[in-house]
């Protein structure tokens, strides 16, 4: 299990800064939430400056070989709602999420990734992150369901890195009901999100977060075994997201 989560800042936060007008000097806010039984969220708005967080967007945007693969729901074949592309380092055990493997290209085919990898590295004292999914959200209709990264070659508490570029998106974290009907809310669910189900849902059992331009948000402990998470369709947003998700495999 990964230690204490501690995000390293530049320096103590003081007055919240203008989130428009980003600077590598600006302080770091970090925003710590302690889910129960040991699930913990950890969230930096201005992790990367405004304006270099623009540089690696344009870069990702161009140069990633993005696809939107089919893969399979409850059965069902279905085109990702999102573009995407994954990196891993040589000699990992595949990568394999509903019924879809994902070719693997090589980090070194990116620089620009790696150095996101060591600021990454840097923020999060003790990681190291040697796998990345990333995902492009074209507007307010792509999305991606609800689901948890619990799979087996991350180990039983996965730390899980995510870096947000472009269009402000909501995150939304939300309890699994319990531990016996995990089934259908731990695949990927890429078809409509279910209809409000009809259990009323407790304010401690969900949680959101406005994913900025630059923005850190790091899950780990329990998170991936006992809450789902998704980035739900938003018409209202209309320009490009790219979000770039670490992981550890072990
Ligand atoms: O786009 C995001 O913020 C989340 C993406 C995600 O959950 C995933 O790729 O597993
Ligand atoms: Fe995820």
């Amino acid at each position: 299990m990964s230690g204490p989560l501690k995000l390293k800042r530049e320096s103590d936060p003081v007055n919240d800064p203008d989130p428009e007008i980003g600077t590598a000097e600006k302080p770091k806010k970090v925003v710590a939430l302690n889910l129960d039984n040991g699930s913990l969220i950890s969230h930096m708005p201005n992790f990367i400056s405004y304006k270099e967080s623009w540089q690696y967007f344009d870069y990702l945007d161009k140069n990633i070989p993005w696809t939107r693969p089919t893969i399979r729901v409850f059965a069902r074949s279905h085109v990702q709602p999102r573009d995407t592309c994954y990196i891993a380092s040589p000699g990992l055990p595949q990568l394999g999420y509903s019924g879809y493997k994902p070719h693997a290209y090589s980090w070194d085919e990116f620089p620009p990734l790696k150095d996101i990898l060591d600021l990454i590295h840097k923020a999060i004292p003790g990681s190291s992150f040697n796998s990345l999914l990333l995902n492009r959200y074209k507007g307010g209709n792509d999305y991606v369901g609800w689901h948890a990264d619990d799979e087996k070659l991350y180990g039983p508490t996965p730390q899980i890195a995510s870096v947000s570029f472009g269009c402000e998106r909501d995150f939304l974290l939300k309890k699994k009901p319990n531990r016996n009907s995990q089934d259908e809310m731990t695949s990927r669910n890429e078809s409509e999100p279910p209809r409000k189900r009809s259990k009323k849902v407790n304010n401690v059992d969900q949680h959101s977060f406005l994913l900025k331009h630059g923005s850190l948000l790091v899950m780990s402990g329990y998170t991936q075994r006992d809450w789902v998470h998704s980035v739900p369709k938003r018409v209202k947003a209309e320009s490009v997201r790219i979000n770039l998700t670490f992981r550890k495999i072990l």
